[in-house]
């Protein structure tokens, strides 16, 4: 691993501009961000280093090693606002909420903001992950008995929106329930088509997509703005124990000013768009793994057999369920669900010892960052016990970012792990999850990391099967590989095909099955990118015009 470098200007040979593929001619490597952004990316890393430069009609720069990373987030944090472009799709939408917003507007608001999502105010809304969770998996137990596949995508996306609009609202969430997760739903979709458009079609022209996203953003308008006047009429100390009220009622610690009615509706909507999908993303991914990684999904369940028995998790249960806690950093690990986060600097600067001028469109991966062999071993491998303290000892802070760092890290960090271990232990202590034969899963890098065909799964009781060949922490017999499932994925943990390549069979694994011949599935295995480049013998990219060994 190399030292950081010297960032006050480039060394040696002048400035210079970093590597990169050159495309075809005026297009330069537009036409493969279309086909593929996280391939072009992966191969892009892989041929030229950590920090590769796209060329085409809007210039890229990918950002993936550590020191970059914490340079552009925390050290410097102040130079790399969001591109104004983002800031300008995103906001249709949002408006001028904590996401959208920069310099004092946004310091403003995260003053207020991050209080309401420290760990101590959020221990009210546990109950109603819990019971949220539980009337999911209510429905499941008809799922099971009807034998019929289910999309865990599309489940945990109701999930995550009814839990968030809870916490939001509190009571008056069934009354608005369908009506605002279908508006959300069209908000999500639209900002994803707005942000990877190649003409941005303003939303004054009457296109079908547009006219939908107009009518959903009136509907929440209308919606949010009658629940935020029905709590101003609310008697002192009579307040509703929901995100709106705690927002509404915390001033900002500098000025003592409350957020206005406009100000409100911008947070709430920020807090829709930011803190659902993500969530949902994860849990379907989580999902996956649960039927793909049988050895450590039954060492977690053992965890919370032994911790909650057959109870709902309470807030204290949390740091007791250490296993998962693992489980779940080691999944955000491999399925970052903000796969990549954009910045453009303000001054010019120096990145891995490259110039970077002013108003370049950088592109921070923290896919690929997680999966740098130079931090990770067996990058691909699902093992959560890396994240261990002595495991972790000496690995750099920024090469785990799944949350971003720095000051402008995700507010609602605290907020999700507490909701991905709810459902996560609620979800052990009922069901095992078994892939639907033959439905391909496959990575779809939108504004969100998610499976482009969905994740097919059929919901098996616990108490209907037998116990767990292993129950014991630890006592997997490493052997207990899944029939379908080739030894080489096996070992690399990545079962999943990234925006392409033939579907799979993911069948539950017969008790005591043998490893599959690494051969028999070839092409499954050639679906991981990052795999593929970790694993063969590279050449090492061009040398970095400091004379520093490149990265790698
Ligand atoms: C697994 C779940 C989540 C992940 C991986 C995640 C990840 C992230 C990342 C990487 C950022 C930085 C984006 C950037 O700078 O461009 C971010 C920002 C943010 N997240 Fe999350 N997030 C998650 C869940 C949530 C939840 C549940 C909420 C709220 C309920 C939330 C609210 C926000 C907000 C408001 C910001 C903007 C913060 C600011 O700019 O000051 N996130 N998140």
């Amino acid at each position: 691993m190399t030292g950081r470098r010297d960032r006050t200007g480039v060394r040696g040979a002048g400035p210079r501009r970093p590597p990169g593929p050159r495309g075809l001619p005026l297009l330069g490597s537009a036409l493969d961000f279309r086909r593929n952004p996280l391939e072009t990316f992966v191969r892009a890393w892989r041929d030229h280093g950590d920090l590769v430069r796209f060329r085409g009609p809007v210039p890229v720069v990918l950002v993936t090693h550590p020191d970059d990373l914490r340079h552009i987030l925390a050290d410097n944090f102040e130079n790399y606002p969001h591109p104004d472009d983002f800031n300008r799709k995103v906001g249709v939408s949002v408006g001028q909420g904590l996401v959208t917003t920069e310099g004092e507007v946004w310091r403003a608001q995260r003053r207020t903001v991050a209080p309401t999502f420290r760990r101590e105010p959020l221990e009210r809304f546990a109950e109603v992950m819990t019971d949220s969770t539980r009337r999911m998996l209510d429905r499941w137990e008809q799922v099971a008995a009807a034998g019929e596949p289910m999309d865990v995508r599309t489940e945990t996306q109701s999930l995550t929106l009814e839990i968030l609009a809870r916490c939001l609202f509190r009571a008056d969430w069934s009354r608005d329930a369908l009506t605002l997760g279908r508006a959300v739903a069209t908000q999500l979709e639209h900002i994803n088509a707005k942000l990877i458009a190649v003409a941005d079609i303003p939303e004054r022209i009457p296109t079908p997509r547009n006219r939908r996203f107009l009518a959903a953003r009136r509907v929440l308008d209308d919606t949010v703005y009658r629940l935020i006047a029905e709590r101003r009429t609310l008697p002192a100390g009579d307040e509703a124990q929901d995100l709106l009220s705690m927002l509404m009622h915390t001033p900002d610690p500098e000025t003592g000013r409350l957020m206005t009615d406009e100000q409100l509706r911008d947070q709430v909507m920020t807090l829709f768009i930011a803190g659902h999908e993500t969530v949902a993303a994860t849990l379907s991914w989580i999902c996956h793994l649960l039927s793909t990684r049988p050895a450590e999904t039954e060492r977690a369940r053992a965890e919370v057999r032994a911790v909650l028995g057959d109870r709902p998790p309470t807030m204290e249960d949390l740091p007791q369920l250490r296993y998962l806690k693992l489980f779940i950093q080691e999944a955000l690990r491999l399925y970052p669900p903000l796969w990549q986060v954009a910045r453009m600097p303000l001054r010019d600067d120096v990145l891995s010892g490259y110039h970077i001028p002013a108003g370049s469109f950088l592109l921070l991966s923290t896919y690929i960052t997680h999966r740098n062999p130079e931090f990770w071993d067996n990058p691909e491998g699902f093992d959560p016990e890396r994240f261990t303290r002595e495991r972790s000892a000496g690995r750099p802070r920024y090469a785990y970012v799944p949350y971003a760092g720095g000051p402008r890290n995700c507010v609602g960090m605290a907020f999700a792990n507490m909701e991905l271990t709810i459902v996560l232990a609620s979800l052990l202590q009922r069901f095992h999850l078994d892939m639907v034969p033959g439905h391909p899963v496959v990575m779809q890098p939108d504004i969100s990391l998610r499976a482009r065909h969905g994740i097919l799964m059929t919901p098996r009781p616990v108490r209907e099967t037998a116990e767990p060949a292993v129950a014991v922490p630890g006592a997997v017999p490493s052997g207990h590989v899944p029939q379908d499932m080739t030894a080489g994925e096996a070992a690399s943990g990545c079962p999943v095909a990234h925006g392409g390549g033939p579907g799979r069979d993911t069948r539950r694994p017969a008790e005591g099955a043998a490893a599959a011949p690494e051969t028999e599935r070839p092409a499954a295995q050639e679906g991981c990118p990052v795999a593929r480049g970790a694993r063969q013998a590279r050449p090492l990219p061009a040398r970095a015009p400091d004379g520093e060994q490149p990265r790698r």
